[in-house]
């Protein structure tokens, strides 16, 4: 299992104001100018996302990433920009978060040749019961399907993630996370938490929408994360 994560998501209470770049890294200084800055089609993904003010909670901007996936030729812009950063990083997992990370994650998967990661909400990954075999098959097969949690609070609310211990099938496999959006960080600090518990090493995080205000705010336990474009509110 790996280190502890030292991973924390800002307070809401942090949150200040900020500018409008796109295609960059956010959290950290990237290493290099971003090649995606200037990419004509960023402009097309933020013009496709709708934003709904006072959803699900009164104050909340809620960027809506269905209005996106109306749009194939600007959906495949999406993926197709993630596809173009990550292919030949030695990617061996994506990991998307339920629900709006399992409409990007397992596209970029295929593309790049990894593994697709579910991280799921609560209740959703079935533990592994047997009642047949020998004592070792019976162990193997309870370690395999065992099923981790990380609670975690995120702009409107708290809430829990899981995963399958075994979707990990070696110490130091490297792992991508990806999301449609980061807010607070709280999601990604979870996500995080739980693939490092089974041994990942996470490489980045990447989402298609970054919340200016909170960028800078959270700690993710140094790994990066990439965002497409800024929420326009
Ligand atoms: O950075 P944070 O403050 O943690 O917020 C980001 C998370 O919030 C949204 O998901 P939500 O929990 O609303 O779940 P859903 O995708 O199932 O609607 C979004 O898809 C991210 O997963
Ligand atoms: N403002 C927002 N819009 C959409 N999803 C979110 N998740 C957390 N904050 C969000």
């Amino acid at each position: 299992m790996g280190e502890e994560a030292s991973c924390d998501a800002v307070s809401l209470t942090e949150a200040g104001t900020n500018a409008k770049p796109v295609g960059k890294e956010v959290g950290r200084e990237p290493a290099a100018a971003p090649a995606a800055a200037a990419d004509p089609r960023l402009q097309g993904i933020s013009d496709a996302i709708r934003v709904v003010p006072h959803f699900p909670k009164q104050g909340i901007m809620f960027n809506d990433i269905t209005t996106l996936l109306l749009r194939p030729r600007v959906f495949k812009d999406a993926v197709d920009l993630f596809v173009e950063r990550y292919r030949g990083m030695g990617i061996d997992a994506v990991a998307g978060i339920e629900a709006r990370g399992f409409v990007f994650g397992p596209a970029i998967a295929l593309a790049i040749g990894a593994k697709f990661i579910p991280l799921r909400k609560p209740r959703k990954l079935p533990e592994s019961c047997a009642d047949t075999g020998s004592r070792k098959q019976l162990l193997l097969l309870l370690l395999e399907g065992e099923v981790i949690s990380e609670k975690y609070v995120l702009e409107y609310g708290t809430d829990c993630l899981e995963m399958r211990v075994g979707a990990i099938e070696r110490s130091g496999e490297r792992v991508l996370v990806i999301d449609d959006l980061v807010a607070t960080g709280g999601t990604l600090c979870a996500a995080i938490r739980l693939l490092e518990r089974a041994g990942a090493d996470v490489v980045e995080c990447a989402c298609v929408i970054g919340l200016p205000k909170f960028k800078d705010l959270y700690k993710l336990n140094g790994k990066p994360v990439y965002v497409l474009v800024e929420s326009r509110e």
